[in-house]
């Protein structure tokens, strides 16, 4: 039978105070990617001293050296020491998925949680009080139409289609082949959005036809700054309301 959480938490709460500190972990990861720590580790052949990488990226030398050290502490970076001075250098997981530019970075995963989802998230218990979105509270915006605080800008557009593509970079083909669903001829993906899923969709069906459904300025954005040439995947746009 499984051990509940509560009876293995009695002597110390090892999990109860790991959850607690969550938000200081994301945040230690968000704030290196707002800063440019991973790219500028990516970028540099060596490995870096905490006062390189403060005067390189703009920051106090005391501050980047903790958020080092702390990076270091859960495991996504590497120090060494050479003549007594802290060296460090990226893991290939922090280069791979922290970094911009990789075929599989979630950086603007990262930097929409950052700034867009952790403060939204600072309301949650007005959200459960009130039972509505937060958008209003946290950003100033009217919070009735979901897409309409979403899209409020076309950069703010564009950073949400950002996210929604870093997910489909890393589980969109097991999400299309959990079924076998080539038996359907034609596919369509409504509210679509980058077209990234349907990509997956048509790179594991390639005898289906498949076409992306989302509101006008997504599919322009999305044929502007996403489209995968050769996909084969079609963009048809509307504004249904509902
Ligand atoms: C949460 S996103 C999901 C995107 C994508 N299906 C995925 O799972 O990655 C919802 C999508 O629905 C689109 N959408 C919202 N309202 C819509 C509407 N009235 N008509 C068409 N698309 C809409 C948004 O632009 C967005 O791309």
């Amino acid at each position: 039978m499984a051990e509940h959480l509560s009876q293995s938490e009695l002597d110390y709460p090892f999990k109860l105070l790991e959850y607690f500190n969550g938000f200081r972990v994301s945040k230690m990861i968000f704030s290196a990617c707002e800063l440019g720590v991973f790219d500028l580790l990516l970028k540099s052949q060596d490995a870096l001293s905490a006062q390189h990488v403060a005067q390189e990226l703009g920051t106090s030398v005391d501050g980047m050296e903790r958020l080092l050290d702390a990076l270091v502490g859960i495991e996504i970076l590497e120090v060494e020491r050479a003549d007594g001075t802290a060296l460090y250098s990226s893991t290939d997981v922090a280069n791979l998925y922290l970094a911009k530019g990789s075929a599989k970075s979630l950086h603007d995963m990262i930097i929409y949680r950052s700034q867009t989802v952790y403060p939204l998230w600072n309301n949650l218990a007005d959200a459960i009080r009130e039972g509505r979105n937060q958008y209003e509270k946290t950003f100033g915006l009217p919070s009735a139409h979901f897409f309409q605080a979403i899209y409020r800008s076309e950069e703010e557009m564009l950073k949400f289609m950002g996210i929604v593509s870093c997910h489909w970079v890393l589980d969109g083909h097991d999400v299309v082949t959990a079924f076998d669903l080539s038996r359907f001829q034609k596919v369509v993906d409504l509210g679509g959005c980058t077209g990234a899923l349907a990509n997956e969709m048509a790179r594991a069906y390639p005898a289906s036809s498949v076409t992306v459904f989302d509101l006008p300025e997504v599919v322009e954005a999305a044929q502007k700054h996403f489209k995968q040439e050769d996909s084969g995947v079609t963009f048809q746009s509307g504004k249904p309301e509902y």
